[in-house]
Order: C-alpha cells, then structure tokens, then sequence
C-alpha cells in the first residue's frame, strides 16, 4: 500500500501563535527544552500507565529513558522518547491544528495583539506554548513517532514558514523523536548544540522528571595502564552516556530538602505555568491513610479554568509511579484550582477512574487534603490571603452550597467589602465585631458594581443608623446568603429586601399618605405589587424593594443573563414621605384626584425608582420631560 503524505497549511491561528511565542520569547529560548522534555515525560507516563493493563505492549524496550542529542557541526539537537508515540492521525490532531483548548483560546485572546511586546513571558506562560516553542531555536523541525503497538511511524516536518508536511515513514522503534536544525546564533547567546548549555538547563528546569534524561558527553580520562590502574601521564577522550537530572521525586523528600527554587520549578514543570505559584502545601501523612502531597495555589486563575477540557489538575501517583493526571476525586470543585501531585502508596496501581470514585482511601485523602487547604487558607496572613482571596475567591465561596461539612470554615473565609471598609476586605467575624450594640442583623445588599451599590438608596436609613452593610458583588453570592442563613448565630437580613425595622413610620403620616398611595398603586398596577412608606430611604424619594422571600433584582439579572426564564416580579415602590417633592404630589392630589399631572408624577416616581437601582427606563423622553418641568417650576417658586 502506498504511504499516507500530506503537504498542509498550518491554521492562521497556529501562524500567528508562532509568530507570537517566537517574538515575545526569544529572550527566553530555553523554554522550549523544557517543554519538548515535560512533553516527552508526559508520553512516558502514558506508555507507563497502559502497561500495567497490557504488559506486552512494551516487548523488548523496556527502559524508559529521555535521549538527547547535540551536533555542534551539524547545529542539531534531538530529543527523543520511547514513549507512547503518536499514530498518524494523532499527529494530524496533536501538531498543526489547534485541537487543544487552551492554544485555541491563546490565538483567540491574541487575536488583534499585535503589540508583542506587551506580551511578557508571565502572560504567555499561562497559554502553555508547548511543542511550537521549538521554532525559537530551530529553524526546521522534524518529529519522527512511532505509536505503542503500531508498525508505521510518522515524519512531521515544518520551517515554520506556514505550511508543513507528513508522511508515514518508517521508523525502528516505537516512541517520538523531535529533531531541530537549529539556527546560528551570536556570540553571547545560549548554544543548544552545547553540552554545557543543555546540562545547565535540565538541571534548572527539568531536573525532577521521573525518567533519566541521558546525554553523551565527551569525558577525559587517565588512560589505564597494563595493570589497570590509572596512568596520570596519559589521557584520553571517552564518550559516555550520563544522566542530566536526579529524578528526585521532590514530593517524597522532606520539607527541609527542597528549596523555594526547587518547588517554584516543579510547579511549572507540572503546571505549565511559568509564573511562581502563590503559595505550596507540602504534606507527609503517615498512619491508616498513608499519603504524600506537594499541592500549589497558582498565583492568578489559569485563563481556561472554566474550559471543559482543562487538564493539569492534581496528578496521582503510587509509589512514585504515575497513574493519572487531573485525579477529580481527589478535590473538590471549589478547589479545583489546586494543582499538585499526590502520592498513594496503598492504591492499587490498575485503579481506573471509576473504581477511584468509590474507594475509600481516595475519599479519606480527599477528606483530608481539603481540611489541610482551608487550615492552610485560615492561618495566612492577611495580604497574602487576600492576594489569593480577590483571584479565587468566587470559586472557594461554591463550597458553601456544596461541602455541608466545611460549611462553618469556608464562611469564615469570606470577605466581604463594606460600606464602612473603605475598599478593605471585612471578615464575616469582624463586621459582628463591629456591629452597633443595637444591632442584631449582618446586613447585606447585593448586585453588580460595587459603586451603584454604595450609593443604592435602600442604604440610607441605614447608612443614618451608622449600620455596615456587606456589598456583595459576585452573582455566586446569592447562593452563599441562601445556603448560608447565618454566621455565628446572626442572621443574613437583605438590605433591599422587606421592611427594615429601623424605627417605625408615624402613623399619623401613614394615614394622610393612604389615599393618594392607593391612587398610585392602581395608576402603577402593572408594574408594582404595593406602594409603602418606606423604611429604607432617607435624602432619596424612591426605591423598589422586594418582600423578603422574594428574589432579588440582582438575581433576577443573573438568571436572565443565564438565558433562564424568570416570571416578571413585581416589586414594592417604596417612597420617602418626607420628601418635599412628595409632599408637593400629595397637594396637588388633595386638591383634585383627578388632575392629569398625576399620571405622569406617577410614572415619574416609578422610573426615579429604577434609575436609582441602575435600571432601564421605559420612556425615557418622558422622565427627561419631568425633569425640565419640575426644574421650572421650582425656578418660578
Ligand atoms: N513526545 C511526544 N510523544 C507523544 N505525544 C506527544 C509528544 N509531544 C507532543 N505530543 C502530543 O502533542 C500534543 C501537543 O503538544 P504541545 O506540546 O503542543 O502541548 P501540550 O503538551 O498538550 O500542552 P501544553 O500547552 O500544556 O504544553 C500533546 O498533548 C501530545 O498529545
């Protein structure tokens, strides 16, 4: 049968991905050894796995190892691996079409960036650059792979010029090799066709991959005598394979053995993610449950955190041998932002996903690694805490609905701003700390920029009380308040919602309001449940509130923005009867109920209402109208 050869285009997305990883990198070209090792690395972990199911499919090549190989003369370098290998269509998906989410999303964030230079490595670290990153260094690169189990192997080529090919070719043994033709370079830049420069390195970034990275390095050597001992007169040139890393799993090691610098380059290795993490738990449990963890928070959330197929989660492993990456079991979702290692010496290595979610050991560590995080969490101090808070904070705070258990801890990790913190973060403990001796409610008032909230009219009254109240921004909110009910025995009271209590109205001014209420009321019937005297308002004539068990607007905003639908609720306008435009209404009412002018006041009212809240307007034209009116008027006065 003839061979399968195609010649392809690459997608102008990977164009432009290239372009960009070339340009915004080219000061850090050594990333790409990084990534053709960690990619070499993940493949051997692959074969490694699949072996335990199918032991033959490994036959005579059983020593997995990482092969490097330098031509100063030729400026070559090749990595290669005995690892699972690709089959052709795999390379057709893996390499030059973006299948993988995370690239596609990196091309579509970038799409019209073409200010490179805005472009820091940090930013570009969080995209995972991947196998593309070769076209720093090299000019043409050849991947040549054989898949576990196949009899062809593949040869992709690419100059990185926007197109590339791939044939089926034959190839002896099964794994992937990467070759680049690398460029020339000037005098003081790093030579990948160096020793040297390739040990230094692996030994920096790679040095804890579990497999050996071998290299042949020329050696000099005393020449042995005829007695076999060495002659120091004579030397000799010797060419011998060494080992480049320590493959030290660093998550077995005590604490005291690993160096800042050693944590911050496993995270990246494991990762993908260059820039340091915000912080690492390292764990060693020893009893029932016998584990070891090495877990970090990232310092900001990866861009595809909300992306399906998002991997790089917690990686297990048994004994140090790897079993799966992105272990959900092992973290809850409002966790899922955690990314490590964790090593199960007990677990059984043929374990499969779904036996996983039904074993008891994996639930214990679960158990047990989400106690270790929130204590973790709990005992940072506070700028460090609210660097991680203000990033991922809005996931954390799911785990009030869903982990019942942590459900005290997590609450008190909220923070909140105030209307008294002056942009500071609050705990829940510390806005009871400062409650007014008088008062008996954690108020709170929720919705979506922390602005239109200050100045929300519902505050007032409080605001005159000199009561805080929580501004909660993020729509998750509305799900913590009504799983949450109450933080140590105090309730949630909804600033915008019900009758505040806060003094009552006078009843004689409820009485000469009464009737001119009702006019409103049926004159606004289509659109509200009630007119009130309000309790919330103070300088402000109108607000719109709702009964207490009724949603709010905020949620209502949400649910709409989620395409659910949400029944029209018809709210309560309340109205301010100190106000001097209302006492002006209620003349004009007294002196005849019929007056025309009343419709539009009416009207007038409701919309001041809304506008207060950030909401839209029916008829604009007419408010504005009003307006005009009501500004001449008082002119005349
Ligand atoms: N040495 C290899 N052996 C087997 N498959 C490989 C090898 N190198 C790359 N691949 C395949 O090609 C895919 C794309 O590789 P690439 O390096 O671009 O991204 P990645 O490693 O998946 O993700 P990241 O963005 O995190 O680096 C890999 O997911 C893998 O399936």
């Amino acid at each position: 049968m003839e061979n399968r050869k195609e010649s392809c285009q690459f997608k102008t997305e990977i164009n432009q991905l290239m372009k960009i990883i070339i340009h915004s990198l080219y000061s850090h070209p050594e990333i790409f050894l990084r990534e053709l090792i960690s990619n070499a690395s993940d493949a051997l972990d692959k074969l490694r796995f699949r072996s335990q199911l199918e032991p033959d499919i490994l036959g005579t090549d059983t020593e997995f190892k990482i092969v490097i190989k330098a031509d100063g003369s030729s400026r070559t370098l090749e990595v290669s691996d005995n690892g699972i290998g690709m089959t052709y269509d795999e390379v057709v998906e893996n390499i030059g079409t973006i299948a993988k989410s995370g690239t596609a999303a990196f091309a579509e964030a970038m799409k019209d960036a073409n200010k490179y230079d805005s472009l820091t490595p940090e930013l570009i670290g969080q995209f995972g650059v991947g196998f593309y990153s070769s076209f720093i260094v090299a000019e043409k690169v050849t991947l040549i792979t054989k898949a576990a189990g196949s009899d062809k192997g593949v040869k992709w080529e690419s100059s990185g010029d926007g197109s590339y090919t791939i044939e089926e070719t034959e190839k002896a043994s099964r794994g992937t090799s990467v070759l680049l033709k690398l460029k020339n370079v000037e005098k003081d830049e790093q030579d990948f066709a160096e020793e040297w420069t390739i040990r230094s390195v692996v030994k920096k970034h790679s040095d804890f991959v579990a497999y050996p990275i071998v290299m042949d390095v020329k050696k000099t050597k005393p020449v042995l005598d005829a007695e076999g001992k060495p002659d120091p007169e004579k030397t000799e040139t010797v060419v011998e394979e060494e080992v480049l890393n320590s493959m030290k799993a660093i998550w077995v090691k005590d604490k005291a053995e690993v160096s800042e610098e050693e944590y911050n380059e496993f995270y990246s290795h494991i990762s993908h993610d260059w820039n340091p993490p915000h912080s690492h738990l390292h764990l060693k449990l020893e009893g029932t449950t016998e584990y070891s963890a090495l877990l970090y928070i990232p310092a900001k959330l990866p861009f595809d955190f909300f992306m399906h197929e998002r991997k790089h989660g917690i990686n297990l492993y048994c004994k140090r041998v790897f079993i799966m990456e992105n272990c959900t079991d092992l973290m809850p979702p409002y966790l899922a932002f955690i990314k490590g290692v964790v090593d199960a010496p007990d677990l059984n290595l043929n374990v499969s996903r779904e036996i996983l979610q039904q074993n008891a050991l994996v639930r214990n560590i679960k158990t047990n690694l989400v106690k270790k995080l929130l204590d973790m969490f709990a005992g940072m101090e506070k700028e460090k805490y609210e660097s991680f808070y203000g990033e991922f904070g809005h996931i954390l705070k799911s785990g009030i609905s869903a982990d019942f258990e942590n459900r005290e801890k997590i609450a008190s990790l909220l923070r909140y701003k105030t209307t008294k913190s002056d942009g500071q973060w609050v705990s829940l403990q510390e806005y009871i700390s400062r409650m007014k001796p008088d008062q008996e409610e954690i108020y709170y008032i929720t919705g979506d920029n922390l602005t239109m909230l200050l100045n929300s009219p519902h505050l007032e009254q409080l605001k005159e009380k000199d009561y805080e109240v929580l501004l909660m921004t993020d729509p998750i909110d509305e799900w913590v308040i009504r799983d949450l009910h109450e933080f140590e025995k105090k309730r949630f009271r909804s600033a915008e919602k019900g009758d505040l209590d806060l003094g009552g109205i006078d009843d004689k001014k409820k009485e000469i309001y009464s009737a001119l209420f009702a006019y409103l009321k049926s004159s606004l019937e289509e659109k509200i449940k009630a007119v009130k005297p309000s309790t919330h308002l103070k300088d402000s004539i109108a607000c719109l509130s709702g009964d207490s068990y009724d949603m709010s607007a905020f949620m209502e905003k949400i649910l709409k923005a989620n395409g659910q639908e949400v029944p029209q609720i018809k709210r309560v306008l309340e109205l301010n009867v100190d106000h001097p435009l209302l006492v002006k209404i209620r003349a004009i009412y007294e002196q005849d109920s019929d007056a025309p002018v009343l419709k539009d006041y009416s009207n007038f009212l409701y919309d001041l209402a809304v506008i207060s809240e950030g909401g839209k307007l029916d008829n604009p034209s007419l408010f504005s109208k009003m307006i005009g009116d009501l500004m001449t008027n008082s002119g005349s006065d």
